[in-house]
């Protein structure tokens, strides 16, 4: 059985907006992530990286090139219950409460016997199971931030595209949630790959790819290790 989750060859996006000049935001871009990578993407702002993470989730379909999701299955078959995200911005459903959302995919995804009871667990696992009740509009950035990635666990996905996820949390509070993410992934067997401006956060993964213009440049780091 192939632990290849998702293998992109050539990729290429093209944004064409009616009356202004195409822009290709990716080029050529290949690379693989297998079953409990931990991966980070660096790169200046607008470089690609949350555009490569949402092709590589299979939320948006590249321009050119070929993407598959050998151990995963089709595109279609993805989400919510093997692939999740971590969007960059508020990404909460502002009528739930915090534990309406976390458990929003395992209701999706028809398991509704305990969700509330494994949610407030994952709470408590992190020390936040006082926001359970609260609203969206009620959480701090960094609060809503750790409850989306908290989200994003609750279905054990077999990957998780997290975009910026400890952006808005101080370095400290950033590593502390950081080590939980990463034990949970552990033992749950869920790749990770990061989008991050944090040379911390970047340091935890074990694989650093770097994005150039939309260009994905093996790391140093990375080209050590091969
Ligand atoms: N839907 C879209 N239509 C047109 N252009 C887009 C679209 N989405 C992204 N872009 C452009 O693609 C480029 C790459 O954006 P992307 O968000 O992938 O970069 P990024 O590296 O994640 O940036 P940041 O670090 O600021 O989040 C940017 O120039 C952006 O303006």
């Amino acid at each position: 059985m192939t632990d290849v989750l998702a293998r992109a060859e050539g990729i290429g996006m093209r944004y064409a907006a009616p009356g202004t000049a195409p822009v290709d935001v990716l080029e050529g871009i290949d690379c693989e992530i297998a079953a409990g990578d931990r991966i980070a993407i660096i790169g200046p702002s607008g470089s690609g990286k949350s555009t490569l993470m949402h092709i590589l989730g299979g939320l948006i379909a590249p321009t050119s090139g070929h993407i598959d999701w050998p151990a995963l299955g089709p595109r279609e078959s993805l989400m919510p219950v093997k692939v999740q995200f971590v969007f960059q911005g508020p990404s909460l459903f502002p009528a739930l409460d915090v534990l309406g959302n976390i458990t929003l995919p395992l209701f999706l995804a028809g398991h509704t016997t305990g969700a509330r009871d494994r949610a407030r667990q994952l709470l408590a696992r992190f020390a936040l199971e006082e926001l359970a009740d609260k609203l969206p509009e009620e959480l701090s950035g960094g609060q809503a931030q750790r409850v989306a990635m908290l989200r994003a666990l609750t279905t054990a996905p077999r990957l998780i595209l997290a975009d910026e996820p400890t952006g808005q949390l101080d370095s400290h509070t950033a590593e502390h949630f950081l080590d939980g993410v990463l034990e949970l992934a552990s033992t749950a067997g869920i790749a990770l790959v990061i989008a991050t401006h944090d040379a911390q956060v970047a340091a935890r993964m074990a694989r650093l790819w770097a994005m150039d213009h939309g260009r994905l440049a093996n790391s140093a780091r990375e080209r050590e290790e091969a």
